[in-house]
């Protein structure tokens, strides 16, 4: 092997990569109108991305009002709004390619980006619908980049009439949740009962959704 072709090598595995996603994304269609697309692997060579937006994110706690106390939320977070630069290029060009990718479904761009840092099984996102804003009343999409440790996504329907369904989240894969999705479905990250290390996730949202 050539020294040019082992720099090549190792290039590819460390530099993260977005593959094509025309073709490659997976829909899967949920009752009251709702649908999931899945792309494994979306980002090649995902590592060094996972250690610079470990060290390079603004990570904060949130809170959230519970009945009359104030509690922290299980992991940590990072909102960049509308023209916000993003820590790191890759996650402006993801945001674009997903912007182009569903522009015609969509019908405007991704514009903000939520991160979240889930630093061990304890970590987790309870049951909800991403409902501020027009997540409430429209049909929109969120699509979810996750990096680092595999945990899954569950959905279940608000009208409680079929199965929880589960989809794994592994280092590098995209999910779109489109449709209806954040009006008649929950989603969840649930708290892991064997012990795992962290796991980022990345979340582009269109204007005024959350
Ligand atoms: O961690 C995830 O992939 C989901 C996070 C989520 O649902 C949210 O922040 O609204
Ligand atoms: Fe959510």
């Amino acid at each position: 092997m050539t020294g040019a072709f082992q720099a090549s090598l190792l290039d590819t595995a460390d530099t993260p990569t977005l593959t094509p996603l025309a073709g490659t994304v997976r829909r899967t269609h949920l009752p009251h109108g709702a649908w999931i697309d899945l792309r494994p692997s979306w980002i090649a060579g995902a590592d060094p991305l996972f250690e610079r937006l470990l060290d390079a994110v603004p990570w904060h706690a949130g809170s959230r009002r519970m009945y009359d106390r104030v509690v922290d939320v299980p992991r940590l977070l990072a909102f960049y709004r509308e023209h916000d630069p993003l820590p790191d290029p890759l996650l402006t060009a993801a945001r674009d390619a997903l912007t182009e990718h569903y522009a015609l479904e969509l019908g405007e761009p991704f514009t903000t980006a939520g991160l979240c840092l889930y630093r061990d099984h304890r970590d987790s996102v309870a049951w909800h619908g991403d409902q501020t804003g027009r997540g409430a009343t429209e049909d929109t999409m969120i699509a979810i980049v996750s990096l680092g440790t595999p945990r899954p996504l569950l959905l279940r329907p608000r009208a409680g009439d079929s199965p929880t369904r589960r989809f794994d989240l592994g280092h590098g894969d995209l999910l779109v949740m489109g449709g209806t999705c954040q009006r008649t479905w929950e989603h969840a990250i649930p708290k892991s009962a064997r012990p795992q290390s962290p796991r980022i996730s990345i979340q582009y949202r269109p204007h005024n959704v959350r």
